[in-house]
């Protein structure tokens, strides 16, 4: 970490026509907190509050000593103005000024802050260096490619030296081949600088590479968050387990069980799960998590209740490399994963009834 490096704290309540957006951040000096949830969740809002491009109805935002925003009763409002808060952006992309050089442009905010000439030059080599483009330093945007001028793009968020960088879908716009380099380099000066970061995504493997702590928003709402390995292994949420690629049951457990015992829960249509218990699991609400690979798919047969055996009906199907992955219709739906040839056999399309079942011990029961 940087001696530079400093906390966010925010709380931030945004009026949006269908919900509320109210969402806490607490991210350490020098840490990412990426931020998903599905489409109209209420993420770009977030990013857009903490760069000051909007106030909040209410709320405050610390980043380190300084107060940047503050709007609550019987307090006087603060809102420190965008170029006054020490915070970059980079977006989908990279937005560079096509007159100007790589170099002028990882140069630009370091003169708009007044630092002379010869310093800022200095400084934008430095930082092209530090992302492997010191030989691009002379181009213009239009003769880099796409992941050269969104990593030329990052410099210069960086060389503003900015105390809080907002990454909003950094990697969206690359291609597959393009967006695993940029995300190394990303990584690389997160880690190694310790730059302090919101990072908002929908790619998976962002928050898995880039995050130490992932918040899953849904309808303006926080509706799991933690760091990011348990967030993904043992998700609370229906978006955060499809985004995981498990697949979550919620319910009930009535009879508590130690870290490694089978456990039951009981959902609220009646189904039952057993699954092993990952750490203490007490009576009340809880979830088992489970691999798409762990659930057989069979004929039904309605013979009775096998130990988390469920009748379903498919309602779609997709191709997943050399597998496919169905989903079943209704509450609790669920993914599975079968071969080519079940397909075949078992007449498999959407609308067929078909049924289910999971090994106890390939589900995970836990209560994060
Ligand atoms: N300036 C605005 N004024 C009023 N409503 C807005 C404004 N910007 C966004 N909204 C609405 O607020 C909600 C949250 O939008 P937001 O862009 O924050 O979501 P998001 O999670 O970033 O979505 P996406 O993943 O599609 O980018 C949406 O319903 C959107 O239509």
């Amino acid at each position: 970490m940087s001696a530079g490096t400093v906390p966010l704290a925010a709380r931030i309540r945004v009026d949006r026509p269908a919900f509320e957006v109210a969402v806490e951040l607490d991210v350490p000096a020098g840490t990412v907190a990426a931020v998903v949830g599905p489409n109209g969740a209420g993420k770009s809002t977030v990013l857009q509050v903490l760069a000051g491009l909007e106030r909040p109805a209410s709320g405050e935002i610390r980043l380190g000593e300084r107060l940047l925003t503050r709007r609550s009763p019987g307090a006087p409002e603060v809102h420190v103005p965008v170029e006054g808060r020490r915070v970059g952006l980079l977006g989908q992309r990279p937005m560079l000024f096509p007159h100007l050089s790589a170099a002028d442009n990882v140069a630009f905010g370091p003169r708009a802050q007044g630092v002379d000439r010869r310093t800022a030059a200095r400084d934008a080599r430095d930082w092209l260096d530090r992302l492997g483009l010191a030989d691009l330093a002379g181009r213009r945007p239009q003769r880099l490619s796409g992941g050269q001028a969104q990593r030329v793009a990052l410099a210069r968020a960086l060389a503003a030296r900015p105390d809080l960088l907002l990454l909003d879908e950094p990697l969206a716009a690359l291609d597959a081949r393009t967006a695993p380099e940029v995300r190394q380099v990303l990584r690389g000066h997160l880690r190694s600088a310790g730059t302090t970061a919101v990072l908002v995504t929908h790619d998976v493997l962002d928050a898995a590479v880039l995050a130490d702590q992932v918040l899953v928003l849904d309808r303006g709402a926080v509706v799991d968050s933690g760091p990011a390995a348990e967030v993904l292994a043992m998700p609370r949420s229906a978006f955060g387990a499809a985004l995981a690629g498990v697949d979550l049951i919620r319910g009930t457990v009535d009879a508590p069980a130690r870290d490694g015992e089978l456990v039951r829960l009981t959902t609220t249509t009646g189904r039952t799960v057993t699954g092993i218990a990952v750490g203490a699991v007490a009576a009340g609400e809880a979830g088992a998590v489970f691999p798409p690979s762990a659930v057989a798919v069979h004929v039904r047969t309605d013979e009775g209740s096998a130990r988390n055996r469920w009748p379903a009906v498919v309602a779609a199907m997709e191709s997943v490399g050399a597998a496919v992955r169905l989903w079943t219709a209704g509450p609790n739906a669920v993914a599975a994963d079968v071969t080519p040839a079940a397909v075949a056999e078992l007449d498999l399309a959407p609308g067929r009834p078909v049924e289910l079942s999971v090994k106890a011990t390939e589900v995970r029961v836990h209560q994060r």
